[in-house]
């Protein structure tokens, strides 16, 4: 050990830790190391204190290296103590604690501090910065005693404190000396947008203002204005830019100028002494984000370790606002000049803008509001400095030139580049995240992190990184994705399924003790999962257990946002005949219902019923439940076909009632609804259905996959067939493949967009797979009866319908669109 030179690193934050875990891989052996933290914390992830304070995250959650982690790498580590002296001849720093250590070299990563406005007032009680663990614990501890918060500043940092606040319970007043917000990230349109969203969130807005003093006695009571106007305040948060600490290096013969004046290597102007991450001044700037900061700090590792490395030229940057819920994106140069040409597209009904700027024919900056998924490959496309001459409508509206479809999730992973980066913070490219799960079997979001460090910083990243993950690990056959179905248990769906099945579990309870549940009574995501999984496995011999299903399945109705419930009887294919609906009218009447409503799915809804009357009316009504409210068949809608259309090609009506009258009663991982159109003008929807049928002359089309709710998808065919026999055997089969393989709660569509089209084909091709399964859907069928009929025959279970403090079912709903 002792011919190891000593390091010293002063400041044990983001920057300097993140520079010392890469020098450790590199050379490991080659410096004893000792760290100086002013903070009383080991190194901690500041970006989260946004989640922290707005409740997304525990203090807990953000600790990147605890104190073990010191130890293991032999790292001697002083926290809650600052330097405080550098002498630069003996090479030794002194600390606050009167401490000495000698340096062969010492790196300063002393970061930034708030930048408290120099205004009266600005040393009372209540007024802070937010920039620390005390700064965040100061607003979650004010918040409960006071109500009115001013946050001055409103930019990135200003928001997200100013979010936080509001999920605190706080009224919260933004002061802005601009005229529009984050000005220093988006130009008007976007920030005007921002204000609007943010508005509706319950934010207030003093924009075009300049304080002038903080009032109040010893402590802050309210903010005065240049304008002479002025509002209360409990609490002052400034967020209001940054300013260096240089102050260590200033009094040490440093040079410094806003912040210490680095060389390319990032080596100051006093040799043994380097300085990176916010402190650090490099060509004239200072950077106040992670990703540029992690840049300087590969260059300064390398050259630490004694390795060749290309020098550290500066960085182009991009920004996302966290924690807010609103989708915005920034980056390089945003604002358009007299040698720049920007292309924008803005639509105020969806609330979505965007904005290229480009010069000489490359993209040099684009600010993203509403939808920020172009945000990694705009990113890309600015620091390549790559030509997009005749494609910039393109990059604008997300189309090939000349149309085409839009590209799937699914495609736009495969399409990024494999050097594009992901993961903006830490640097990782699309190829890296391959590398890692392929080459080095990280295939949890846990062990990828931990792998490579995408989404270990901002979170920004975690959906795509989430893709890559499942799009990497779904192409490599040894490589399954293991993510515990929830926080019980680390075992995943297959893994569950599989083990119930070999060992022949048979209830819910017996599952979650024989695999080893952390939770004895499990929670609210793997009791029903369980309970469909072992329904589906065991059919006929399983006894559904009612109290692991949500509100609705047990009651067999939606309850409705003011505690009544729905009834929705069966219309088969939407056809119903004067007599269901003189029934359904005579019910309606009798029992005061104070709705009765089409639904989407062509079916009649009676709404507002009260729960004690449920089993009179399903008793009058005498019809089959059409089960809206479950994870079920809902509705198989149908167009007239050619019993009535000159269009029609086939009898629409009549396959959708078969289908109906097939499938109804069908558990199923989520819902499912059907459709079938007379012909390729689809008046029945049959394109963004679970399964939809469409007539051709002499054929059948079947698309599955489909959705209409909340994230449109289109089906993709399935397969083209002649006759009625074949739809019912392919439907059948599909249902069924659907129901043994996809995850509970997974809709047909995020199936499909997970295994792939290609691989249900495939499965479905073979005829002696798709009669077994056919069998299995008829067997499970086999076992199901009409819950209606059995609870208005079974006066035990009709007593649930008037015992109104039944709590043994799970919180919750699911939606209910039948
Ligand atoms: C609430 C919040 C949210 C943010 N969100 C984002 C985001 O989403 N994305 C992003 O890229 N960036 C974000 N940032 C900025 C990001 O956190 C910083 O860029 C980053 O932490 C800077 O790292 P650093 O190591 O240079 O400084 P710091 O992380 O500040 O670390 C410097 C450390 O040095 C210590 N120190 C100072 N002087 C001395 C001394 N003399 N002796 C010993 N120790 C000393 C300080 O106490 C501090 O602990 C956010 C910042 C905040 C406050
Ligand atoms: N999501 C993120 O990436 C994120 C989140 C938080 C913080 N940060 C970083 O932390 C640092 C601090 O953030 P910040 O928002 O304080 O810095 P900032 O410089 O980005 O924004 C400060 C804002 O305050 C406004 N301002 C300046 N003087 C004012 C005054 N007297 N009254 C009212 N408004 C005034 C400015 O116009 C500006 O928009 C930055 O480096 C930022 O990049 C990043
Ligand atoms: S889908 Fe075709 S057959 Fe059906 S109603 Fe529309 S036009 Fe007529
Ligand atoms: S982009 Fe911030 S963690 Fe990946």
């Amino acid at each position: 050990m002792e011919n190891r030179k000593k390091l010293v690193l002063v400041g044990n934050g983001m920057a300097g830790v993140w520079m010392l875990e890469h020098l450790l891989k590199l050379a490991p052996q080659k410096y004893d190391i000792t760290i100086f933290g002013a903070e009383p914390h080991p190194n901690y992830n500041r970006i989260l204190l946004s989640s922290v304070l707005a409740g997304g995250a525990d203090m807990n959650d953000i600790i990147i290296n605890d104190l073990d982690w010191y130890r293991e790498q032999g790292i001697e580590l002083y926290t809650g103590d600052a330097v405080t002296a550098i002498d630069t001849q003996q090479k030794q720093v002194h600390s606050a604690s009167g401490k000495q250590v000698a340096y062969d070299e010492l790196i300063l990563a002393t970061g930034s501090s708030a930048f408290i406005l120099p205004v009266a007032g600005a040393d009372k009680d209540g007024v802070i910065g937010f920039r620390d663990i005390k700064d965040c614990e100061t607003m979650m501890d004010t918040a409960k005693q006071y109500k009115k918060a001013a946050v001055i500043g409103g930019g990135l940092l200003g928001l997200e404190a100013a979010r936080g606040l509001l999920n605190l319970g706080m009224d919260v007043t933004v002061i802005h000396i601009n005229e529009h917000l984050m000005d220093r990230q988006l130009d008007r349109p976007a920030g005007l947008m921002l204000q609007q969203e943010l508005e509706q969130q319950g934010m207030n807005f003093l924009l075009g203002k300049r304080t002038v003093e903080l009032t109040g006695k010893r402590r802050v009571t309210g903010v005065r204005f240049t304008d002479g106007t002025a509002i209360d305040a409990d609490l002052v948060v400034m967020a209001v830019g940054i300013r260096p600490n240089v102050e260590l290096a200033a009094t040490s013969g440093l040079r410094v100028n806003r912040g210490i004046v680095v060389d390319d290597y990032m080596r100051t102007n006093v040799p043994g002494i380097s300085a990176v991450g916010e402190c650090a001044e490099h060509r004239g700037i200072g950077y106040g984000l992670v990703a540029p900061l992690y840049e300087q700090g590969t260059v300064l590792a390398k050259r630490l370790a004694g390795i060749d490395t290309p020098p550290y030229e500066g960085s182009v940057t991009s920004t996302k606002l966290k924690v807010s819920g609103v989708d915005v994106f920034s980056a390089g140069e945003f604002q358009d000049s007299a040698d720049t040409r920007a292309l924008r597209m803005q639509d105020d009904i969806d609330g979505i803008y965007k904005k290229l700027v480009i010069r000489d024919g490359r993209l040099i900056g684009a600010v993203l509001f509403g939808d920020t998924s172009d945000g990694a490959p705009l990113f890309s496309l600015i620091k390549s400095g790559e030509s997009v001459q005749g494609r910039e409508k393109e990059l604008l509206t997300g189309q090939p030139a000349g149309g085409g479809a839009t590209a799937s999730p699914l495609q736009r992973l495969e399409a990024m580049a494999d050097d594009e980066i992901v993961c903006g913070c830490n640097g990782v490219s699309k190829g890296a995240i391959g590398e890692a799960v392929i080459g080095k079997g990280c295939n949890t979001m846990k062990s990828l992190k931990a792998c490579t460090k995408a989404s270990a910083s901002c979170g920004g990243c975690a959906p795509v990184v989430e893709g890559l993950l499942q799009f990497y690990a779904g192409d490599n056959a040894g490589v399954a994705v293991k993510e515990g179905i929830c926080g019980c248990t680390s075992l995943d769906r297959d893994e569950i399924v599989s083990e119930i099945k070999r060992m022949g579990l048979k209830t819910v309870k017996e599952t979650m003790n024989v695999l080893g549940w952390s939770e004895p009574e499990g929670c609210s995501k793997c009791r029903p999962a369980l309970n469909y999984y072992l329904g589906m496995l065991w059919p006929g011999e399983y006894e559904d257990e009612k109290e692991s299903r949500f509100t609705n399945e047990r009651y067999h109705a939606n309850i409705q946002k003011d505690g009544t419930y729905s009834v929705v009887p069966r219309i088969y294919g939407g056809v119903t005949s004067p007599t269901d609906l003189k029934k359904i009218a005579d019910v309606a009447e009798k029992y005061n219902v104070p709705l009765v409503k089409f639904t989407g799915g062509q079916r009649l809804d009676l709404l507002g019923v009260r729960k004690e009357d449920l089993p009179h009316i399903w008793e009058e009504l005498d019809m089959p439940s059409g089960h809206a409210y479950g994870k079920t068949l809902r509705t198989v809608k149908t167009c007239v076909g050619d019993t009535f259309c000159r269009f029609g090609t086939k009898d629409a009506m009549g396959m959708g009632i078969q289908l109906e009258k097939a499938f109804e009663r069908m558990d199923a991982p989520a819902k499912v609804k059907l459709a079938v159109s007379g012909c390729p003008r689809n008046c029945a929807e049959s394109g963004i259905k679970d399964v939809g049928i469409v007539a051709l002359d002499g054929a059948w089309e079947l698309y599955v996959g489909g959705n209409g709710g909340v994230k449109i998808r289109a089906g993709e065919l399935l397969c083209t067939v002649k006759t009625d026999e074949e739809v019912m055997e392919w439907t059948s089969a599909f249902l069924q493949y659907y129901r043994e393989q996809a995850r509970w709660n997974e809709r047909t569509a995020a199936w499909i967009e997970r295994v792939g089209l290609a691989h249900v084909q495939e499965v479905l091709a073979d005829s002696d797979t798709r009669a077994a399964l056919v069998a299995r859907l008829q067997n499970t069928l086999s076992y199901t009866s009409d819950p209606w009929q059995n609870i208005i025959q079974n006066d035990e279970l009709r007593k649930n319908f008037t015992d109104l403090n039944d709590s043994a079912a799970l919180a919750g709903t699911s939606p209910s669109a039948p």
